[in-house]
């Protein structure tokens, strides 16, 4: 069963805050399931380690009721080397026990990572759009190492607790009823205690980590943007802002620290209560002469193993609070459906690919339309050149073509295909999308070019390169395709950007070209390299061209002008040139014809 089904069966029978018996069930056979050989050995070694402790203080009994009848040396000393290799095997096995269920813990939580980024990267634009980056790193980070810590630690100690206390329960009812009775009942009682404390943590811990999240989004948010504030002088805003965040999470964190004191010392207490009871009983049963010394030792003993491991199965339960919390805010991901879905799968033409607005209207919000009933037709290999002022619907209209968003009404056609009928995956590879903000990651000029594929011989790319006569500008880089690039830009104007963007779209080798110009000033090298890049790269292809400057759109075939998120005019270049009336032809006239651009 997939993640996203798990979790979307969480939703379906349950409230998103409550996590039943049988979901956690299901996490654990998908996750620990795969690694079944590796969960067996753990608990191999887990039930190896538990006897070795319940051994040893059977052999200090051995030993001092050895000391109290014939005192022989011999016999002391093989106990003594006994209870050593008992000691010794104990430590080993249970630091074994503990490799495994770590290494069991990760591999779960690293699937179960990759499953949520996958998941992520398949949700939509709107999703993206009210979750910062920030709170995603939160949750498919943190959370999910939360989880780690409950695959890997939840099972070998509740269950190596559990089984031990069983264990010690058995052994010293063995030695007197009454006392094991009376051991078993107050642990039962004071697990009912810590369960029903603990009942309240979730959303203690929630609220800690929502606070946590929303910091972590606000850290995203500034070190992506500190050119920006740096610029508009907003240092004292965001500092304000920081303050406001960091003590919402300071109180949070102090809410569930002092919570999980409380639950510490409640547990403190039980335990000096229980052994204050315990030396009552097994000091009574000494003196009446119904134990012997050894016995005496041994109860003892076992008592405090029991107690310290009833502390441990609590502290266990407090995990399990944690994870629940983590759990929930997972699952509040998982429940997000995509509203962009897949298509079936359509078999798209060769070549350029032609194009079909038809009565296209689309909203981001209910009650504000941004593109209005956009109906035009591109046939294979043609381009068209957008343009209109800023918020006039441009960039809408390109998301809409790479299905970011589905028409709130109306149909995109690509090669005669509704584009809801294609698969997302097979859509978006033939469409190459340059845009204004080029994405850079850490990595070499070689890694950004091939989205780190080394399946991409270097010779395609500098073939590429060629091909898109960028050759001069390659030239410059100090170390060719091993040019060290980071993600803030490294050092590459937007126009370098966009250069390198269109190798990248090159190299894809798409059949529809989606081109939003950049708009900061370019220097007139790169300008130049870039118009002829741009210019090879559509050529032979379907292009739409979100122009920012009339030169962009010298060559193309059609203008589309949009207005307030509707179609003011839309012909051939040549026609809208010549028509005196036209907008088009206006710009063409004016001295400044950026400001109607902008
Ligand atoms: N994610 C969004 N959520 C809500 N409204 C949005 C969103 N993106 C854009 N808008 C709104 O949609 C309208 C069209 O925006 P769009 O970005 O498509 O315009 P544009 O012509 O590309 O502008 P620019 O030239 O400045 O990039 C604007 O009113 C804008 O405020």
């Amino acid at each position: 069963m997939k993640l996203s089904q798990i979790f979307q069966s969480l939703k379906a029978r349950n409230s998103p805050t409550r996590v039943t018996l049988q979901q956690y069930g299901t996490l654990f056979a998908t996750y620990l399931g795969p690694q079944w050989p590796r969960v067996c050995f753990m608990a191999l070694l887990l039930i190896g380690s538990i006897m070795l402790d319940l051994l040893g203080p059977q052999i200090i009994r051995a030993f001092i009721d050895t000391i109290q009848s014939n005192r022989s040396m011999q016999v002391l000393s093989i106990i003594a080397l006994f209870y050593l290799g008992v000691a010794l095997g104990s430590r080993l096995v249970a630091a074994f026990a503990t490799y495994f269920s770590e290494d069991v813990g990760w591999n779960a939580t690293n699937r179960l990572r990759a499953d949520l980024t996958r998941h992520c990267l398949s949700l939509d634009r709107s999703f993206h759009a009210a979750h910062t980056p920030g709170e995603l790193l939160e949750r498919v980070d943190s959370n999910v190492e939360t989880l780690a810590y409950f695959f890997s630690q939840f099972v070998i100690r509740i269950l190596g607790s559990g089984i031990l206390m069983l264990g010690i329960l058995v052994l010293i009812a063995c030695e007197n009823i009454w006392f094991g009775a009376i051991l078993g009942a107050y642990l039962i009682m004071s697990n009912i205690i810590f369960f029903y404390v603990q009942q309240r943590a979730t959303s203690i811990y929630q609220l800690h980590w929502q606070a946590e999240a929303e910091l972590s989004g606000f850290w995203g948010e500034l070190f992506h943007g500190l050119e920006d504030i740096a610029a508009s002088g907003a240092g004292r805003y965001i500092m304000r802002r920081y303050f406001h965040l960091q003590r919402r999470e300071n109180s949070t964190e102090i809410k569930s620290i002092v919570f999980w004191a409380g639950f510490e010392c409640t547990g403190l207490i039980l335990d000096v209560l229980s052994l204050l009871i315990v030396l009552i009983l097994s000091a009574s049963l000494f003196v009446q002469d119904m134990i012997s010394l050894g016995t005496l030792v041994l109860l003892l003993t076992y008592t405090t193993q029991l107690l310290n491991h009833a502390l441990d199965i609590a502290e266990q339960l407090g995990s399990l609070q944690q994870a629940t919390a983590s759990i929930e805010r997972i699952n509040e991901i998982y429940h997000t459906q995509s509203c962009v879905q897949d298509g079936l799968g359509v078999t798209f033409p060769t070549g350029a690919l032609a194009l079909t607005f038809q009565g296209v209207s689309f909203s981001y919000e209910a009650e504000q339309t941004v593109l209005h009933d956009i109906s035009f037709q591109l046939a294979a290999g043609e381009v068209v050149g957008l343009i209109g002022r800023t918020g006039s619907g441009k960039t809408t209209l390109m998301r809409l073509l790479m299905r970011f968003y589905d028409p709130t009404s109306g149909s995109v056609y690509l090669g005669g295909h509704d584009l809801r009928q294609a698969h997302l995956d097979d859509l978006r590879a033939r469409i190459g999308l340059v845009t204004q903000e080029v994405q850079l990651f850490q990595g070499t000029l070689r890694d950004n070019l091939t989205f780190f594929a080394d399946t991409i011989p270097d010779q395609r790319i500098l073939e590429a390169i060629e091909q898109l006569g960028m050759s001069t500008w390659y030239e410059r880089l100090p170390e060719g395709l091993d040019t060290e690039l980071s993600s803030d830009g490294g050092g590459l104007s937007a126009g370098e950007a966009q250069l390198l963007a269109c190798i990248r779209v090159f190299l894809q080798d798409p059949q529809l070209i989606i081109l939003d110009e950049a708009t900061s000033r370019l220097d007139p090298a790169t300008e130049k390299a870039l118009t002829q890049a741009t210019q090879r790269l559509i050529a032979g292809r379907t292009a739409l061209v979100i122009a920012h400057r009339l030169s962009t759109v010298e060559h193309v075939d059609h203008i589309m002008v949009l207005d307030d998120g509707r179609i003011l005019e839309y012909n051939t270049r040549a026609t809208l040139a010549c028509d005196p009336t036209s907008y088009y032809s206006k710009l063409l006239r004016m001295t400044n014809p950026k400001e109607m651009l902008a």
